[in-house]
């Protein structure tokens, strides 16, 4: 269904590369992809990312998730999530010494404030917003705009796994 393409970058669970999908893909996966991977037996953060991103479907504001599929290469089996591909890096990449214009800060801030809502209405916590894990993507067509989502679910919640956990540390 997809091939892998080159390495975007390490995270702390796996890695990252770009991949290209196959011309039987569903209608709504684009050719171009990203795969987030690491080895089954360490797969607990991407299956719980896969598990919060797929309650939310075709959202705008949150990286769009394509489902999963594990594969073998190299002797291991990889637990790989597929994911909607942004083009323009992160908010951390395009911080630089200067900033964003203010326009942008404003269009970015309030998708993610919508985004953010989105979640919390559905009992969710992120746990992990920063720079680092708002993508900015591209629109379509003609006068294409630069639109920021909210991606890496990896450390998300349930308002109840939250409460527990506190709970729990209380009891410590
Ligand atoms: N959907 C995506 N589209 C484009 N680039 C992505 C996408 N997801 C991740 N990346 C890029 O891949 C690299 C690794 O991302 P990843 O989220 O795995 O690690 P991290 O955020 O640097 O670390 P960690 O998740 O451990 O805090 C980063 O440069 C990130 O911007």
């Amino acid at each position: 269904m997809w091939k892998r393409g080159g390495t975007l970058g390490k995270g702390s669970y796996g890695f990252v590369s770009l991949a290209f999908t196959d011309t039987d893909s569903p209608m709504n996966v684009p050719s171009v992809i990203v795969v987030k991977s690491c080895t089954l037996s360490h797969s607990q953060s991407l299956q719980n990312e896969r598990k919060f991103l797929r309650m939310f479907g075709d959202c705008p504001q949150l990286i769009r998730c394509f489902g999963f599929k594990v594969t073998q290469e190299d002797d291991s089996h990889l637990y790989n999530l597929l994911l909607e591909y942004a083009s323009v890096g992160s908010v951390a990449d395009r911080l630089g010494e200067r900033g964003l214009p203010e326009i942008q800060i404003q269009k970015h801030t309030k998708n993610i404030l919508l985004g953010l809502s989105l979640i919390h209405k559905k009992g969710i916590i992120h746990c992990g917003i920063k720079p680092h894990n708002i993508l900015l993507t591209t629109t379509n067509g003609y006068g294409s705009a630069v639109v920021a989502k909210i991606a890496d679910f990896g450390l998300a919640l349930t308002s109840e796994q939250k409460q527990d956990a506190e709970a729990g540390a209380q009891r410590n």
